[in-house]
C-alpha cells in the first residue's frame, strides 16, 4: 500500500513527507474501519479504496497548488472526506471544511481530524444552502451534483476572486452547456490518475 501510494504521489509530481504518507494511509484505514457504520462509500476493497478514492483525490493536489492553495477551502458534499481530507493532509496551510448534509459523515470527518491531529480539517454538518460561514477561496466537489446545482448552491460562499473546482469523470460537455452565463468555465483540466484506467478532469469555474 505504502509503496503504491508513494509511487503514485511521485507520478503526480508530489513531494509528500513520511508523515503525510502515514496520514493518508491512516485515513484509508479509518475509511475502511468505519465504512459500515457511517455508510461512507460503496467501495469495500482496500486496494480499490486506495486507487479509486485516495489516489483519485490525490490527483487534484498538484493542480490546486498550481492554482494557489487558498487559506480557506470548502469541500461540499464531502461524504467520507473525498477530496477534502486528502487536501487537508497535503496542503497543511489550507483550512478545509468538509460540509455534508448527513450528520454521521461530518462526525466521521471530525474523528479523522482528531485521530490524525489535523487542526486544519473540520467536519461541518449542514446542507450547504443553509450554511452561514466566512467565504472560501476555493470550493470543491466530487460526485456531489451537476455543475449547475454545485455553482448555484455554493455561489454565496465564494470569497472575492475565488473559484470552483469540480472533479468530474469524462469532459462534461452537457453540464457545461447548461451553466448560466454568469458562470465562467475558464479551464477544463484533464487528469491522469496512476493505476486508474478512467477519464478524469477538473472543471475550473468562477463567477462573472
Ligand atoms: C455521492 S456522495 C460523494 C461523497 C464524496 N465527495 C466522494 O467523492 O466520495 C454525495 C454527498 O453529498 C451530500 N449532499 C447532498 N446534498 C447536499 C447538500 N445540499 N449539502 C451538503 N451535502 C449534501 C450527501 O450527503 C453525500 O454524502
Amino acid at each position: 500500500m505504502r509503496a503504491t501510494l508513494k509511487t503514485a504521489a511521485k507520478q503526480l509530481g508530489l513531494e509528500l513527507s513520511d508523515t503525510q504518507l502515514d496520514q493518508l494511509l491512516a485515513y484509508l484505514a479509518l475509511l475502511q474501519k468505519w465504512n459500515k457504520v457511517y455508510n461512507l462509500t460503496a467501495v469495500r476493497d482496500l486496494a480499490q479504496m486506495l486507487s479509486h478514492h485516495l489516489i483519485d483525490s490525490l490527483s487534484v493536489i498538484a493542480p490546486l497548488q498550481r492554482h494557489g492553495a487558498p487559506a480557506r477551502l470548502m469541500d461540499v458534499g464531502a461524504g467520507g472526506g473525498l477530496p477534502g481530507v486528502v487536501i487537508a493532509i497535503c496542503c497543511p496551510d489550507t483550512d478545509v471544511s468538509c460540509v455534508d448534509a448527513v450528520a454521521k459523515k461530518a462526525t466521521f470527518i471530525q474523528q479523522v481530524a482528531a485521530e490524525l491531529r489535523l487542526r486544519n480539517l473540520h467536519g461541518v454538518h449542514s446542507r450547504v444552502e443553509q450554511l452561514s460561514v466566512e467565504p472560501f477561496g476555493v470550493i470543491t466537489s466530487r460526485a456531489f451534483a451537476s455543475l449547475v446545482d454545485f455553482t448555484t448552491l455554493t455561489r454565496e460562499h465564494l470569497a472575492t476572486g475565488a473559484v470552483w473546482m469540480a472533479m468530474k469523470g469524462q469532459h462534461p460537455a452537457d453540464e457545461i452547456a447548461a451553466l448560466p452565463t454568469d458562470v465562467d468555465v475558464f479551464h477544463v483540466e484533464q487528469l491522469t490518475v496512476p493505476g486508474l484506467d478512467a477519464q478524469r478532469c477538473i472543471v475550473w469555474m468562477r463567477p462573472r
